[in-house]
């Protein structure tokens, strides 16, 4: 039986903005306000994930969601027909409804944590829905994620879909973002690595003092719970608070994953030789490689402004491994010549490709947080939905479609415009159709 490690990029959205709505990123702070360009946007994110299809990787997409979100103005009392909604909301609360015009459902590492069938005890994949508290704009995000992940993942003998967490910061859920898993081979059984940024019901637990730490050790625990995996086989480990008020705000701003490959900066941890000996401990003596970044070589800032550490880890057909990075890195001195040598160490890491996704970049979001890593066996990846699986036909049809929706400029004043309601609803509802997802906005039921 074959086995991969599939990527579900998310589709960027028709409002794609510059709004600055995350506080402790530090790209989307310094971007608002900034005109962005959701067609470009688009294109970047297609770009990228036909360029991985084309490595030979398994590669899918997830639909955006509905942006405008009329539905959550409605909810906090705007009333009248979806012009008047709108019209009322930029006049009596502009900051809402910024917040219910981001296109963040595009970094689908927040979409869910997944643990493939071979660490879950019923054989089965799990999926949960992140439920994102921290943020306004992001916690309107789990519901349609949950329909968005049952229409590509639609097949209950194989996938099994969890209701989001309880929406409390107890409970505080960035999904994959904070979980990546090793393993010498994607259908071997693997180690889970859950990383939290702090302890919701022990006040005297090391937090951060600045930003906020998005996810919770309570949230962790109830993924691996409801996942059905082995204390064997899960690790938790804190993200260190001064690099979360340095602008770490998810894990994976710091460390990335790979099989048997762990690639992370020496300061991304709390405890972090404690618990690096649990991890080769828990992976039963195989070979592991700790590519640690010292900070000597590669800064905090360097790595928060370039994402060394947002980039993809892949496994080529041909067994090397390589990396998946913004063209940003390529663009700091300290950060390309790291990677110049990286390649040369004699880890499983042989090359580096570079992509553009600057518009995702502007708002703190790099290749990997453009993706939702699924590892499948093939009989799982052919129950797959297969209208969202990348080929030429489906990256020409997503092309065109966008082109025939998308606008080249949204500046924030452009929100209010009800135009880009009708807009973006016609483009989803034809998507749907595309990728054939039955309903799954609120506007189509
Ligand atoms: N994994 C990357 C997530 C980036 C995302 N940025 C945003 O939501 C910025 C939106 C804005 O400011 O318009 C976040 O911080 O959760």
């Amino acid at each position: 039986m074959k086995h991969y490690e599939a990527n579900f990029d998310g589709l960027v959205g028709p409002t794609h903005n510059y709004a600055g709505l995350s506080y402790g990123n530090v790209a989307s702070l310094n971007n608002a306000a900034a005109v962005s360009s959701p067609k470009a946007a688009a294109k970047q994110g297609l770009k990228k994930a036909k360029a991985l299809a084309d490595l030979g990787l398994a590669q899918g997409m997830l639909a955006p969601q509905e942006r405008p979100d009329l539905h959550t103005l409605r909810r906090i009392g705007f009333s009248g027909t979806d012009a008047e909604v709108l019209n009322k909301a930029a006049k009596q609360a502009p900051a809402l409804l910024r917040a219910c015009c981001s296109a963040s459902s595009m970094w689908t590492a927040n979409a869910a944590t997944v643990s493939p069938s071979a660490d879950t005890h019923d054989g089965k994949i799990h999926f949960t829905p992140a439920n994102l508290v921290d943020k306004l704009h992001r916690s309107i995000e789990p519901v349609t994620t949950g329909n968005i992940l049952a229409a590509t993942f639609n097949n209950s003998r194989y996938f099994h879909h969890h209701q989001h967490l309880p929406e409390h910061v107890s409970f505080g859920d960035e999904g994959a973002a904070n979980h990546t898993r090793l393993c010498s081979e994607y259908g071997h059984a693997g180690i889970e690595l859950f990383v939290y940024g702090q302890e919701a019901t022990n006040p005297s637990a090391p937090k951060p003092k600045k930003y906020p730490a998005r996810q919770t050790l309570e949230a962790s625990q109830a993924i691996a719970r409801l996942h059905q995996l082995d204390d064997e086989s899960s690790v938790f480990i804190q993200q260190n608070p001064d690099v979360i008020d340095q602008g770490v705000f998810h894990n994976d701003v710091i460390a990335v994953g790979n099989q048997n490959v762990l690639f992370y900066h020496e300061q991304a941890f709390v405890d972090t030789q404690k618990k690096l000996a649990e991890i080769q401990d828990k992976f039963n003596g195989k070979a592991l490689h700790f590519i640690e970044v010292p900070t000597a070589k590669v800064g905090i800032q360097d790595a928060v402004k370039s994402y060394l550490f947002n980039t993809q880890i892949v496994t080529l057909p041909n067994g090397e491994m390589a990396i998946i990075a913004p063209t940003n890195c390529q663009e700091n001195e300290a950060v390309y010549a790291y990677l110049n040598e990286l390649v040369t160490f004699g880890t499983p890491i042989k090359q580096v490709h570079y992509f553009d996704v600057k518009q995702s970049m502007q708002n703190g979001g790099g290749p990997a947080c453009l993706r939702l890593r699924v590892a499948m066996n093939e009989t799982e990846l052919a129950a797959v939905n297969p209208n969202t699986l990348m080929n030429d036909e489906l990256f020409n049809r997503l092309n065109l479609w966008v082109d025939k929706h998308y606008r080249d400029e949204l500046a924030i004043k452009d929100l209010a415009d009800p135009q880009l309601i009708i807009e973006s609803r016609t483009a989803l509802d034809e998507l749907t159709q595309i990728m054939k997802l039955g309903s799954v906005y609120q506007f189509q039921k």
